[in-house]
């Protein structure tokens, strides 16, 4: 059955070709739709696609019974409930690099506009105004540039200002001195740099801590005179404070690409001659839009038909080399959790992961994922997957473990899970033989050699002779196929333990019919 993939924002034509071309998967376009209907259709669809405009609330994600990603053409996520997306397991993927030269760009014409007053006189012009006393601007020669945030556009909007001869002092909490120099700008705190600036631009994201960063406060410190631009998120600065700080006059200007709320076509900031903006137009180039479209529907499609994103936003992003590597391991960690939900009875309190041998020298977090994911998604459902099981898991109080141990333990990869509940510890190790053939080498104390694969019976008895074969006769009496055999045992005479791989699931009254066999103690069946 074909995916379906619904575009709810106005998306590149060009930029959604990997969508269409891709065999099964079918493209609906709707850019209409109003948050109800939204709500209403979501329900079909296997991937949403979305820019700024799409509000994907809580109760839209809570609908979406299919939905396995939203994609965001574009760096923002601010549009979408993440929080909701992890919990119900839907992957966020967005577009971070598509679009951070025309939001360069656009904030370097703005900040040039503004400066010259351009946007006001060509509206003067425009009116049959022939005035060159109002529209005196100032030079970017010589002033200084205040940028707060230097990710992918602030550093780039930097490095355009320093070709307009400018100084720039920039604030970021991951800008090193060494990263400051190599830019050729100088750092300090955001303190610093609101003081010396005579031209303020943020490029933050919208998050608690940039939320009104730029704020009465704030606005005190500046310089008198200062000109600010905001062509990142609407909310870093507090409108009613540039309002008032404009009004005074302490605020020489303000360029606005983005609002607290929009669209913002009634704004009282709009009113004032010293402020001029732009409706969200950064990334609006058809370069960008090509980029960033692109970027997304390939993560779509990647993500749908071989469950790997590479623009993860709910998720660490996994580098192809690391997947590459990782990938072979990833049925044998799940199937070693869903395993052990067979053997720990009792509410799960602890989970410890260890990798030894060559998988020390991996990213081993997406394994850690996938094991919990196995050992929760037997009882909570499929909707359990790798966005949500270790929030699941923490949600639940279960606290989980990784180490890595290069103790060689006889194999030249080694994955063991140790889960307690209140009751029981179990644990269980599997590896990849010659990278490759997954094996469960150990069930609690005893070493095994089992495919992790279909319908397996772990029966625990005592090691007496003749046990095999009152088994083996019992399953033939009841037509069952044996297909592969496995006995451990402690000590001679000990407790043991026998897997058997199966061709069917057992019934209940063929399990009952095999617990009457004295030297059975335990007897669990399982599917894997
Ligand atoms: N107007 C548009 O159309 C448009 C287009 C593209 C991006 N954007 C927006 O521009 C912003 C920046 O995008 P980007 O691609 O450069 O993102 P980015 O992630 O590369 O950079 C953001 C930077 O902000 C820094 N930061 C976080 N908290 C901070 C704080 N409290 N003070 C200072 N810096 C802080 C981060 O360390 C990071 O370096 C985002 O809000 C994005 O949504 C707007
Ligand atoms: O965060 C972004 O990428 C920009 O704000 C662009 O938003 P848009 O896709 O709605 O133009």
């Amino acid at each position: 059955m074909a995916f379906k993939v619904l575009i709810s924002d106005p998306l590149s034509e060009d930029g959604i070709q990997p969508l269409r071309a891709a065999d099964n998967i079918e493209v609906d376009v709707q850019t209409s739709l109003s948050a109800d209907e939204l709500a209403e259709k979501i329900g079909e669809y296997d991937a949403l696609l979305v820019r700024s405009q799409t509000k994907v609330t809580r109760d839209i994600i809570s609908q979406a019974k299919k939905l396995k990603i939203i994609g965001r053409a574009g760096v923002g996520v601010d549009n979408i409930d993440l929080s909701a997306a992890t919990e119900y397991g839907v992957i966020v993927v967005n577009a971070p690099d598509g679009n951070t030269n025309s939001a360069a760009e656009h904030t370097v014409a703005m900040l040039m506009s503004l400066a010259r007053k351009i946007p006001q006189a060509y509206a003067a012009l425009k009116n049959g105004k022939w005035d060159r006393k109002t529209h005196v601007g100032v030079e970017l020669k010589g002033k200084t540039l205040g940028v707060i945030g230097m990710g992918r556009i602030g550093a780039e909007v930097a490095a355009r200002a320093k070709g307009q001869r400018m100084n720039v002092i920039a604030y970021d909490p991951f800008l090193t001195k060494d990263r400051a120099d190599k830019l050729g700008v100088d750092f300090g705190s955001v303190e610093d740099v609101i003081k010396v600036a005579d031209f303020i631009t943020v490029h933050t994201p919208l998050i608690k801590e940039t939320k009104h960063l730029i704020n009465k406060e704030a606005f005190a410190k500046m310089k008198d005179g200062v000109r600010i631009i905001n062509c990142a998120r609407g909310g870093i600065i507090d409108e009613d404070a540039l309002y008032d700080a404009v009004k005074s006059g302490k605020v020489a200007g303000a360029a606005l690409d983005v609002f607290e709320e929009e669209p913002a076509t009634d704004h009282r900031l709009l009113e004032l001659p010293e402020v001029i903006a732009t409706p969200h137009l950064g990334a609006s180039t058809v370069e960008a839009q090509e980029n960033v479209a692109i970027d997304v529907s390939h993560d779509v499609v990647r993500y749908l038909t071989e469950g790997v994103a590479r623009n993860p936003v709910n998720l660490p992003s996994v580098p192809k080399e690391v997947l590459n590597k990782i990938e072979p391991y990833f049925h044998l960690s799940e199937k070693l959790g869903t395993f052990l939900t067979y053997l720990a009875t009792g509410v799960i309190e602890e989970i410890n992961i260890s990798y030894s041998g060559e998988l020390t020298e991996m990213e081993v977090a997406p394994l850690t994922r996938n094991t919990i994911k196995g050992l929760l998604k037997r009882h909570l459902g499929d909707h359990v997957n790798d966005v949500n099981a270790s929030y699941l898991a923490e949600k639940r109080g279960i606290q989980v473990n990784e180490n890595k141990s290069s103790t060689p333990k006889g194999f030249t990869n080694l994955l063991k899970v140790e889960v307690k509940t209140k009751d029981v510890t179990r644990s269980i190790a599997g590896t990849l033989l010659n990278g490759l053939a997954p094996r469960i080498v150990q069930v609690d104390a005893y070493t095994v050699d089992v495919v992790p694969e279909g319908n397996l019976v772990v029966i625990k008895h005592n090691d007496r002779p003749g046990v095999i074969g009152k088994v083996g006769t019992m399953f033939a009496q009841k037509d069952i196929n044996i297909g592969a055999m496995q006995v451990g045992r402690s000590d001679v005479g000990g407790e043991a333990i026998m897997i058997l791989t199966v061709d069917k699931n057992l019934e209940e009254e063929e399990i009952e019919a095999l617990k009457q066999i004295d030297e059975i103690e335990k007897l669990t069946a399982m599917e894997l």
